[in-house]
């Protein structure tokens, strides 16, 4: 199987490396068939590629192999070229980042401390150490004032999985693995989680294997899906638009479903479609100014932002003026997407706060714009008159009286 890097784009950060499974086999002990055949794939370096199949069908064992916390029973493993097949394990180990559902944290240290275990393994010296934390922080979208000290136990299962990919993050490793690191966590927070770790490969571009049960996740998150059925078996390994334009077998076309054509909504992102230009105010400023500029500018609605661009709230301009300054009020509610988040959790996200729109922002959550439900219901009624065009041979229009039977 090649590893052309269909997905990634040439001018991207690659800090990955390539990971080639040559005829790979796991037989448990005590079974009857093996749970991974004879397993032949290649990851291109810098690449995502998410592992989808049926309950049973090998993903986690072929994952685990990689990082040899599963022993294969046969065949190599290279990372870079190097078969890693007969290295020390917990060597190999130091090199791959690793984050599971939970976010595996140590539940009595802090974060500071989770984040910095492997690199005082390592030995690197406080100063190292305490920069690199709060690096990662940041680059997960946590405020290290606030979160470096807590424990576990006083965070939110979302906040939990940052800190899980900021330690698998730690010692700055070519390779992640990822075993249903989002299964755990409310659909809105997945979606957030999702977004962050495409920023973070963005800006990384590390060698990334995740395993996942949602088809939806796949797609939006893997330059390619390896879909497997029983015993490894791979039954297509390709782009998502590859997958859904063409489903190699009928196991994959019934895998993908009927909601094929919708599943194109999973492709299309927020960053692809037209977005509304929107006016900042800050706090504190007066709004009959910021009213008086809004209106000059066809705006009914402002946003009120912080320093670094991260929306507060988003009100309307008569709201403006029932204070004399913007107002420091906080929306929780707000309806955001990230530009790497797709048309379908746009939709969602608009449904869940009963909008007709959502603000955009970049990777590091600052606004860019915003989504009106109007522009994503034209994508979605393009797709599907395209859909029908594939399919319909004949229409009411252009029908022959007479012609049918
Ligand atoms: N330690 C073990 N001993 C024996 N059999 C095992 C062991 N671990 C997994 N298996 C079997 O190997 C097969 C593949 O399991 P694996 O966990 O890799 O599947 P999976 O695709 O990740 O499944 P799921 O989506 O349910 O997590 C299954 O039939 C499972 O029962």
């Amino acid at each position: 199987m090649t590893a052309t890097s269909a997905g990634s784009d040439p001018s991207r950060t690659v800090t990955g490396v390539p990971i080639r499974l040559d005829g790979v086999v796991k037989q448990y002990r005590g079974t009857a068939t093996p749970a991974v055949k004879k397993l032949d794939l290649e990851i291109a370096a810098g690449d995502i590629v998410a592992f989808v199949g049926p309950s049973g069908c090998g993903k986690t064992t072929t994952l685990k192999m990689i990082n040899r916390l599963i022993e294969p029973t046969a065949g190599r493993i290279l990372l870079d070229e190097r078969d890693v097949t007969g290295e020390n394990p917990d060597k190999l180990r130091q090199s791959i980042g690793y984050v599971i559902q939970s976010g595996g944290l140590f539940p009595h240290w802090s974060v500071k401390k989770n984040i910095g275990a492997l690199p005082r393994v390592l030995g690197w010296d406080k100063k190292r150490i305490a920069e690199r934390t709060d690096y990662l922080l940041d680059l997960v979208g946590l405020d290290a004032d606030v979160f470096a000290d807590r424990l576990p136990k006083d965070m939110s299962g979302g906040q939990q999985q940052r800190v899980g990919v900021a330690r698998a993050l730690a010692a700055d490793p070519p390779v992640l693995l990822m075993d249903e690191p989002f299964g755990a966590v409310d659909p809105i927070t997945r979606v957030r989680l999702q977004d962050s770790l495409i920023a973070i490969q963005h800006e990384l571009g590390k060698t990334i294997a995740i395993v996942t049960h949602d088809f939806e996740e796949a797609t939006k998150l893997g330059d390619k899906v390896c879909i497997f059925s029983e015993g490894g078996h791979i039954e297509q390994y390709a782009t998502p638009e590859e997958i859904l334009a063409s489903p190699a077998t009928p196991f994959v076309e019934e895998f993908v479903g009927s909601g094929a054509t919708l599943a194109h909504l999973t492709l299309s992102r927020v960053r692809d479609v037209p977005h509304n230009p929107v006016l900042r105010a800050r706090v504190g400023q007066s709004t009959q100014e910021v009213v008086n500029q809004a209106r000059a500018e066809g705006h009914t609605w402002v946003v009120v932002v912080n320093d670094d661009g991260t929306p507060r709230s988003w009100p309307s301009i008569d709201e403006l003026l029932t204070k004399d300054v913007v107002s420091d009020y906080i929306d929780n509610r707000l309806p955001v997407v990230a530009r790497s988040a797709t048309l379908n959790d746009a939709l969602d996200s608009m449904l869940a706060a009963s909008q007709g729109g959502v603000l955009v922002t970049d990777g590091r959550g600052a606004v860019q714009g915003t989504l009106t439900i109007a522009v994503v219901m034209d994508v979605i009624r393009n797709q599907l008159a395209d859909a029908r065009a594939d399919t319909d041979t004949d229409t009411y229009a252009d029908h022959e009286d007479g012609a049918a039977s």
